[in-house]
């Protein structure tokens, strides 16, 4: 553990360890929980600053509390004071359909709560599904909005790719050669559209018009795409938290091509934004401001970035979000049982790593291997004097240069993950 004076030296008041940046902001900091002594007393409140963007890790094994600390981030967002909160949204990316709870307090760990002086809180949440989801939303009485990805959004490779077929079979010549055709004479296609243009495609034999009519047919009973799509200016508002619920999508490859197409909808909308605030400093007059910063946040995030080969969104989340992320003001919060089955650039480019309990020997020397050098204990050793308790994490902040272990805040809201116990059915 590192010596607290070094932390409090980084311009800190005396009450609180400020993480993650230069203890210049003392108004848009998230409350993350309470340093952890080695007899395992409590002491003063963590907090990371969300001044400037973040990329951050979160790692632990099954059930330690990986999805329970990325709510305690959001939560924490929409605590900011208004005037910060207004220019940050929150987007959740819901792989296990457990973040619609937000919406209700955390009745169930009212007696922790109280022990750190908190109350059950919901807040405001706009759950958003594939159109082809929405009735089983409604039938559980939950309020949902649909999203839709634009049909001409993909190219005809990547509807290759998401079907799993070579682009040079004879059905993939020819759905790339239809695509692209629409696309060049048009940005607003239905199914319809494409359905027609394959029967008619006299290049090719009746079985590959046949193949590519069935993938094409299989692709519209998934609800996911449309002729057009929501304007992603209208998800993504400041102040506001969206959760992408995706977790009815059972294809790997298009629950990628969703994230994918927020990921890369959002990077565009921010660098337009930035290019407008930046000519506004010079003197311009804009009455626009654009989207606001973005914190994304993704679970099972070694199904977008995996250690090997390419996803449908694996580029824009690496290259546009990881590494050019911080210009345009965008953070990613990636968690994971599995930092091993993660691309590298993730744990080499995350700025904060927060990790629960881990026990993979695997999972250890993935961490391990980016390794900061002012660590000066083996990630394992780390973890295993964190002991077995939920909610504990060693954080290891790259501003600082500090680590540091802690106890995570408990849940304002429902938390949605909790595990199934036989005797509570
Ligand atoms: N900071 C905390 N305070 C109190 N309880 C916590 C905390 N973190 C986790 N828990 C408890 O641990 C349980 C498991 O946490 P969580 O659902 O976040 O696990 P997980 O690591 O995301 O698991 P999985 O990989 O299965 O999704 C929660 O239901 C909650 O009861």
């Amino acid at each position: 553990m590192d010596d607290p004076s070094q932390i409090f030296s980084a311009g800190v008041s005396e009450k609180q360890y400020i993480l993650g940046g230069d203890g210049t902001s003392d108004k848009a900091l998230l409350h993350l929980g309470r340093y952890l002594a080695l007899d395992r007393s409590t002491g003063s409140d963590v907090r990371l600053d969300v001044q400037r963007p973040h990329a951050i890790l979160v790692s632990g094994k099954r059930g330690y509390g990986k999805s329970y600390t990325m709510a305690v981030l959001v939560e924490e967002m929409l605590m900011l004071p208004s005037e910060i909160k207004m220019n940050l949204a929150s987007v959740v990316i819901d792989t296990m359909g457990i973040f619609w709870t937000f919406a209700r307090g955390n009745e169930l760990q009212a007696g922790s709560l109280s022990d750190w002086e908190l109350e059950p809180k919901g807040f405001n949440t706009n759950i958003y599904v594939p159109a082809g989801s929405e009735e089983s939303y409604r039938k559980r009485n939950i309020r949902v909005r649909t999203l839709s990805m634009p049909l001409w959004q993909l190219d005809g490779y990547q509807w290759c790719e998401m079907f799993g077929l070579e682009a040079i079979s004879s059905a993939g010549v020819l759905i790339v050669r239809v695509i692209e055709a629409l696309r060049e004479t048009s940005l607003c296609f239905s199914f319809e559209d494409v359905l027609d243009a394959i029967t008619q495609d006299e290049r090719s034999d009746t079985i590959s018009r046949s193949a590519a009519e069935n993938y094409f047919r299989t692709a519209m009973s998934w609800g996911v795409f449309a002729e057009d799509g929501r304007d992603i200016c209208d998800i993504v508002t400041g102040g506001s938290l969206s959760v992408i619920d995706v977790s009815t999508i059972k294809s790997d490859s298009v629950r990628s091509v969703v994230v994918g197409f927020i990921a890369g909808d959002i990077y565009h909308k921010r660098l337009e934004a930035r290019r407008a605030h930046e000519r506004m400093l010079m003197g311009e007059k804009i009455t626009e401001k654009g989207m606001p910063m973005v914190w994304m946040f993704i679970d099972e995030a070694h199904q977008f970035v995996p250690v090997k080969g390419n996803t449908l969104s694996s580029d824009v989340l690496l290259n546009e979000w990881l590494r050019q992320g911080r210009q345009p003001g965008l953070s990613l919060v990636l968690a994971t049982q599995r930092p091993s089955s993660l691309h590298p650039d993730v744990l080499s480019q995350s700025d904060i790593v927060i990790c629960h309990r881990l026990t993979s020997q695997d999972d250890i020397l993935a961490l391990e291997s980016v390794r900061p050098t002012y660590m000066r204990e083996h990630f394992g050793d780390s973890i295993r004097k964190m002991g077995i308790e939920r909610g504990i994490a060693l954080i290891v902040d790259d501003t600082t240069e500090t680590t540091h272990v802690i106890r995570m805040r408990p849940r304002l809201s429902w938390h949605g993950g909790n595990e199934q116990l036989a005797d509570s059915l």
